[in-house]
């Protein structure tokens, strides 16, 4: 039995993402193998600081700490407000450690926006569903793909509802949405904004990531993108991604299958602008040269490239690092499982 004024410790575990998975822009993310970790503890009574926050990982020399600032504090104090409660409770400590590197298409974001609302969720008592926290995610984000992945887990499809504009009245834009949360008070959410289901992802199926060492901004990665596409180029993408959803799922995985499916014209042909060698990477990287290899593409908005593969992980990485040598960036690789479970809260 704990002590009558022990404090009240949990950790929330996020999973970083990768979104689109080749033509599904905005449409799949998937899951990995990657956490977004908070200690927090809540304190009964004294504690030396009312709020005190710590950070390890990347990010440590650049993401704010003070809880009107950090992201994470921020979305916690907005579910709070959505609830009538208008601080967080203090004394509060947190620890956040962040293996997930910002702005390089592995759902940073993503994660830092569902621990915010799960721990808002936690410190309010407020035991929403995952279901109702996801439409709270996606206030914040309002591009599902990255958010419904990290939250529910897996490999994840989903839409968002047409919102009714009566319901979204004064609501802000979301780059706008979190600015001054401590002196806001927020509506609930619509309910039921975000659809989605989880397909079945082949175990054997694992994910090279390969991070070059530059990031490009999400906000910047769609502002490239055109307003208005050819009937040819969306039917393209609508083919592959149809067969896709199924064809990740089939043990074994037909390589010729998956390596056309993955095959993009909406975002990637844009976004090459952004991030030296992806041409070269993606043209030359093939199941034919590399036995084991299923499909590569851009993970999210990049600069990230993700090839899915059964084995021969270190030659398909070393051939995508030594294209981005051959432009002047550094990388690392990292082989990720696509997890079966999402985000955790869990009482200690
Ligand atoms: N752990 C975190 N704590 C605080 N802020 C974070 C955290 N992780 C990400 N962020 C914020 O999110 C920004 C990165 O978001 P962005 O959407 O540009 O990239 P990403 O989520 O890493 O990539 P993608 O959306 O393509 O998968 C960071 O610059 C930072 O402002
Ligand atoms: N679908 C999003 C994912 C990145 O957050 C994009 O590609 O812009």
């Amino acid at each position: 039995m704990p002590a009558a004024n022990a404090p009240r410790k949990f950790r929330i575990r996020a999973p970083c993402s990768s979104a689109n998975i080749g033509p599904g822009f905005d449409v799949l993310g998937m899951s990995l193998s990657l956490y977004l970790t908070l200690d927090v503890s809540v304190y009964q009574e004294d504690a030396t600081q009312a709020f005190e926050m710590t950070y390890s990982g990347e990010g440590a020399t650049e993401v704010p700490l003070l809880p009107e600032q950090n992201l994470i504090t921020k979305i916690a104090l907005y579910v709070l407000s959505a609830n009538g409660i208008s601080q967080l409770p203090q004394p509060l400590k947190i620890h956040v450690h962040n293996p997930i590197p910002l702005g390089r298409g592995l759902g940073s974001s993503g994660a830092a926006v569902v621990a915010g609302v799960l721990l808002g969720d936690a410190l309010g008592n407020l035991k929403n569903s995952y279901d109702r926290l996801l439409d709270y995610c996606l206030m914040i984000e309002r591009h599902p793909d990255n958010v419904a992945a990290t939250l529910l887990g897996g490999f994840v499809a989903s839409y968002l509802r047409e919102l009714d504009p009566e319901a979204t009245k004064g609501v802000p834009e979301s780059e706008t949405f979190l600015d001054d949360v401590v002196s806001k008070t927020y509506p609930q959410p619509p309910v039921g904004i975000g659809h989605y289901l989880r397909l079945n992802w082949s175990k054997e199926i694992k994910a090279v990531a390969i991070v070059p060492n530059f990031e490009v901004a999400t906000a910047k990665a769609r502002a490239v993108l055109p307003t208005t596409y050819s009937r040819q180029d969306v039917i393209y993408n609508f083919q592959r991604l149809a067969v896709l959803t199924t064809a990740l799922g089939k043990s074994p995985p037909d390589a010729d299958l998956i390596y056309n499916a993955v095959q993009d014209r909406i975002h990637q042909p844009y976004r090459k602008t952004l991030i030296p060698g992806l041409p070269e990477i993606l043209s030359s990287i093939t199941p034919a040269k590399f036995d084991g290899l299923l499909g590569i593409f851009l993970s999210g908005a990049g600069p990230t490239i993700l090839a899915l593969a059964t084995g021969n992980f270190d030659a398909i990485a070393g051939a995508a690092q030594k294209v981005f040598k051959e432009h002047g960036i550094e990388s690392w690789y990292k082989v990720l499982e696509v997890t079966d479970g999402g985000s955790t809260v869990e009482e200690l």
